[in-house]
């Protein structure tokens, strides 16, 4: 059954996203991909055969949009690449997505090699 899946990233990590999903792009395509703005188009560009749909940009208040999918049961997988160098204006918006990530227990990656490991531990194959 197709899964909705977030895949989101700040600025410095969106080609690795990007070159992730490439990489995967057998796998994602069958599943709903839903990414903040700017992700979104990043991603849809470098993969423009993947089902990308976007919310606002993250500083915006994406992360909450998503944050309020998950809460709905609408998420099953999560891929976000933050930067790990660099502050964020809407830090406040990311740990929140983070945390309703984890009350809702949905499996989510938080870099390439992680990413990697999701995927062949079948999470696109439930
Ligand atoms: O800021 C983000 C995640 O916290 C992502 O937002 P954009 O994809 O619009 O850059």
């Amino acid at each position: 059954m197709p899964l909705t899946l977030a895949l989101v990233a700040h600025d410095r990590m969106k080609p690795a996203l990007a070159e992730w999903a490439a990489r995967h792009a057998e796998e994602l395509a069958p599943h709903a991909l839903i990414c903040t703005a700017t992700t979104g188009g990043v991603l849809q560009d470098r993969n423009p055969d993947l089902n990308v749909t976007t919310v606002k940009s993250g500083p915006l208040g994406g992360d909450q949009q998503i944050g309020g999918m998950i809460a709905e049961g609408r998420v099953q997988g999560m891929i976000f690449f933050p930067d790990p160098l660099a502050p964020q204006a809407h830090d406040v918006d990311v740990k929140a997505l983070l945390r309703i990530a984890l009350v809702y227990d949905v499996p989510c990656a938080f870099s390439p090699a992680t990413a990697d490991l999701l995927v062949a531990g079948g999470l696109l194959r439930r």
